[in-house]
């Protein structure tokens, strides 16, 4: 029998050695980025982290320094903030900084690691390579991609003028119009907005993004995917994905093989092709495949739908809240161009305050505010600081883009001016990084130049986008989630006369 001054002892020495036990387990190795907190035990800071962490991470910054690292569950991630330390390493040492970690949803789709988002090393050189010279291919000459932005721009101004001045929720059709974009890029036709087949689309692609916020998680605490009743939609996400991935591999069939033409590669999936039978037939050594085309036609679809998307429906609404500037960009339309033609890419040097008020929305919007995760293929040091072989690296790219230290005070301030000069012409700066910096930057920042400046030009040209309510205009609050789209609202569209 033990007496109740024996339980207590059993009880003292078994939470000592729990507390011996955690303490050895997460002891800090002082080589490692600061934490602004010791981790809990299998959690980490998981329980701390906020939905919406970029305020935390700014705090943080303030605590640690521009390198901390969090955990999820025993994962460490590492943060990297401000101008200065993304540029000491994603583009002063490119070799480190420029792979990407392995995630749950990719790996599941059983092609995980190919393609272009996903790949790292070699492969992935070989493929971003090649993508984007079949994209500037399309943008020579002829010009393929601004014909076919225009051609959607057109229908895309119907719809709009359809409306006829009725309220109406702006994220609902930018979405179509811009997914559409891409299915004339990489498949070479555009579809009715109607059409079940870009419908699924974008169903698809809307069900991989939202699911990863449920999923994501899995990414750090791996065994969370066996929890039962897919608390965490792994096997939901892993579904969905396989889903629309299984209806881009239709098109891949389609336009690279059923219908394939060497002498009529105006898409994408038959320029790829072309190349890929090329290097084939001249037995060199290459890894385009079939595979690695499925994935990045998935790549393309997704990444040039939502940020596009997003940026659109944030100018918008900066139109909306800001009725001077959108009349100060009508005029300059007005004035450049005239009401007699549409704006083409040609204008656009000509069209600065135009240009600035798309910089300014990124620059505030900062739809993609980490950019998409990096890891390293070795142990590397950054400021004195270890950071082990595969760890997962977020660059905070709003920590430069809402830096007051460079933009001023007024930061959080929607203001196309300051990125123009006293002469009014355009003032690029080095630390506008929307599309992220070094080797990994976004791969479609030229489409997506090109594509914001045809669609805003003109549609402030044919339009005034007003509030339907005057007296409180719509909200400029975001909601954060994979990136930072606008709180849904509505816009009256009214046709200039
Ligand atoms: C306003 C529009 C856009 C924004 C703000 C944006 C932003 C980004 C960012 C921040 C990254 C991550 C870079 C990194 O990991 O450091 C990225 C990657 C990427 N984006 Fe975009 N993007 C936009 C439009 C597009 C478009 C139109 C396409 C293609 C049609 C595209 C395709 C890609 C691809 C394939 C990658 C992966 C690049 C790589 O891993 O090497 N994006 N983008």
């Amino acid at each position: 029998m033990f007496t109740g001054t024996d339980d207590f002892t059993t009880l003292l020495g078994a939470v000592t050695l729990l507390l011996l036990t955690y303490l050895w387990c997460f002891r800090r190795d002082p080589k490692l980025p600061p934490s602004p907190c010791r981790p809990l035990p299998f959690v980490g800071h998981l329980l701390l982290l906020q939905k919406d962490p970029r305020p935390q991470f700014k705090q943080w910054r303030e605590q640690c320094g521009d390198l901390f690292s969090v955990y999820i569950g025993g994962t460490m991630i590492v943060v990297l903030n401000g101008y200065q330390l993304l540029k000491e390493t994603l583009v002063q040492r490119p070799d480190d900084f420029s792979d990407r970690p392995k995630l749950f949803l990719d790996e599941e789709t059983g092609i995980g690691g190919l393609g272009v988002v996903m790949a790292s090393g070699q492969k992935w050189k070989e493929q971003k390579k090649v993508t984007l010279q079949i994209l500037r291919n399309f943008g020579l000459g002829k010009n393929i991609l601004a014909e076919k932005i225009q051609e959607e721009i057109s229908f895309f101004a119907d719809l709009l003028a359809s409306f006829n001045g009725q309220p109406v929720d702006i994220k609902d059709v930018t979405n179509v119009s811009m997914a559409n974009i891409v299915c004339s890029i990489i498949f070479g036709q555009r579809f009715e907005y109607s059409d079940a087949r870009l419908q699924r689309l974008i169903s698809g692609y809307m069900a991989t993004l939202s699911d990863q916020q449920s999923n994501g998680v899995i990414n750090f605490i791996p065994m969370l995917k066996y929890i039962p009743f897919d608390v965490f939609k792994a096997k939901r996400g892993a579904k969905n994905l396989q889903t629309l991935l299984g209806f881009l591999r239709e098109f891949v069939v389609l336009k690279g093989k059923t219908e394939f033409n060497e002498h009529n590669i105006g898409n994408f999936i038959a320029a790829y092709t072309a190349e890929m039978n090329e290097l084939k037939g001249k037995n060199e050594a290459t890894n385009m495949s079939e595979d690695n085309l499925t994935k990045i036609v998935l790549d393309l679809f997704i990444g040039g739908s939502f940020s596009m998307s997003h940026t659109l429906s944030w100018c918008i609404l900066y139109a909306i809240n800001f009725p001077e500037y959108q009349k100060k960009a009508y005029e300059e339309i007005h004035d450049t161009v005239g009401l007699d033609r549409v704006p083409c890419f040609k204008d656009r040097p000509k069209l600065a305050y135009v240009t600035a008020f798309i910089m300014e929305t990124q620059r505030l919007s900062s739809t993609v505010p980490f950019a998409l995760p990096h890891t390293c293929p070795r142990d590397v040091y950054v400021r004195g600081y270890k950071i082990p072989k595969g760890t997962y690296i977020y660059p905070n790219l709003s920590s430069v883009l809402h830096d007051p230290n460079i933009w001023g005070q007024d930061v959080l301030t929607f203001n196309p001016q300051r990125f123009l000069d006293e002469d009014g012409k355009l003032r690029t700066r080095e630390e506008f990084v929307p599309f992220s910096m070094g080797r990994r930057m976004c791969l479609g920042e030229a489409l997506a130049n090109m594509q914001l400046f045809l669609y805003l030009a003109t549609l402030l040209q044919k339009f005034q986008f007003l509030p339907v309510d005057a007296a409180s205009p719509p909200s400029m609050e975001d909601v954060f989630g994979f990136s930072a789209s606008p709180m849904p609202y509505e816009v009256r569209i009214v046709e200039r006369s």
